[in-house]
């Protein structure tokens, strides 16, 4: 069973640049043929918590928008009312070695791929977003929010230090005074005061009008040469996954085990 997890479970092959669409069981992507936009949607009942497989399609999904010719990608959630809860907490107590090193792998892999992607990205985010959610979103361009959810990286509420590029994907969004008071703190944000300090760019009254206004996000592009775009992107971006790469995530792990482990 060990070896299972190394295998990626989805395999998406497609000859086309459009009209393209793909639902493995916890990932739903779609390109509208129209528009040229993708939509990624995490569908993992009951709150989208982030476990390997869910990662590992993330990843996966991410990952092959980049062979295709589309204008951007969102990525939201099927849940009515949670965008996502987070890394599931299931896989951080008592795990197996081999599947805590594939995990913590997949969620650094996923969120690089994300950080870096070469097409434009927005997170339309439906729901709440905590910790491990807001990261999700954080790794996009731009974030679109429904009111009267919570997002913010609540780390230290659970007892857990936040790695270093959930930290760097805060200090990318908003300031460095404004990262210090929420992570210290573990502040959640209602989707108005997120507005106010920058940590989402637009609201919205639902998820339709969520929508929407990523897919607007992208016409920003429309005359700009994509990949000047993804070059600057990369030098706007590129240290943070250098140091990112670096981070002793197994050490830290092992922090978090026994932090979590003495909560009990
Ligand atoms: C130093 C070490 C380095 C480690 C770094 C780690 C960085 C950590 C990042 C993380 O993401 S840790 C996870 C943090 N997540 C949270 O704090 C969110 C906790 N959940 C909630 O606040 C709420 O559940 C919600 C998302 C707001 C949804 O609330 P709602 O009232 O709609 O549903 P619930 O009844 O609370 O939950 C339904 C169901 O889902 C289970 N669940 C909730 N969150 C998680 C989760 N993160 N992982 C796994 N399961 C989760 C919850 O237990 C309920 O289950 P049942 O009771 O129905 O079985």
């Amino acid at each position: 069973m060990a070896s299972k997890i190394f295998v990626r479970p989805i395999s998406i092959a497609f000859n086309a640049f459009r009209n393209y669409s793909s639902s493995s069981k916890l990932v739903d992507v779609s390109i509208n043929d129209k528009t040229g936009i993708a939509t990624v949607t995490m569908q993992r009942p009951p709150v989208n918590s982030l476990n390997y497989e869910l990662l590992i399609e993330l990843n996966g999904a991410f990952q092959d928008l980049g062979s295709k010719k589309i204008k951007g990608a969102i990525l939201t959630s099927s849940l009515k009312t949670i965008f996502s809860a987070g890394l599931d907490i299931l896989e951080m107590y008592k795990p197996k070695p081999e599947r805590a090193n594939a995990f913590w792998t997949s969620l650094q892999d996923t969120w690089i791929t994300i950080f870096n992607t070469p097409y434009p990205t927005v997170a339309a985010i439906n729901g709440h977003s905590p910790a491990g959610g807001c990261l999700l979103s954080l790794a996009c361009e731009y974030r679109v929010m429904v009111n009267n959810y919570t997002i913010g990286l609540n780390e230290t509420k659970l007892g857990i230090v936040a790695p270093f590029w959930f930290v760097a994907s805060m200090k990318n969004t908003i300031s460095n005074r404004e990262s210090e008071l929420a992570l210290t703190s573990g502040r959640l944000y209602k989707t108005d005061e997120a507005f106010k300090v920058g940590l989402v760019d637009e609201t919205a009254e639902n998820k339709e009008d969520a929508l929407a206004k990523a897919e607007k996000f992208f016409s920003r592009f429309d005359a700009v040469n994509p990949i000047a775009r993804f070059l600057t992107k990369q030098e706007l971006r590129g240290k943070i996954v250098k140091v990112g790469r670096k981070t002793f995530i197994y050490k830290i792990f092992r922090k978090f085990q026994i932090c979590m482990m003495t909560r009990i």
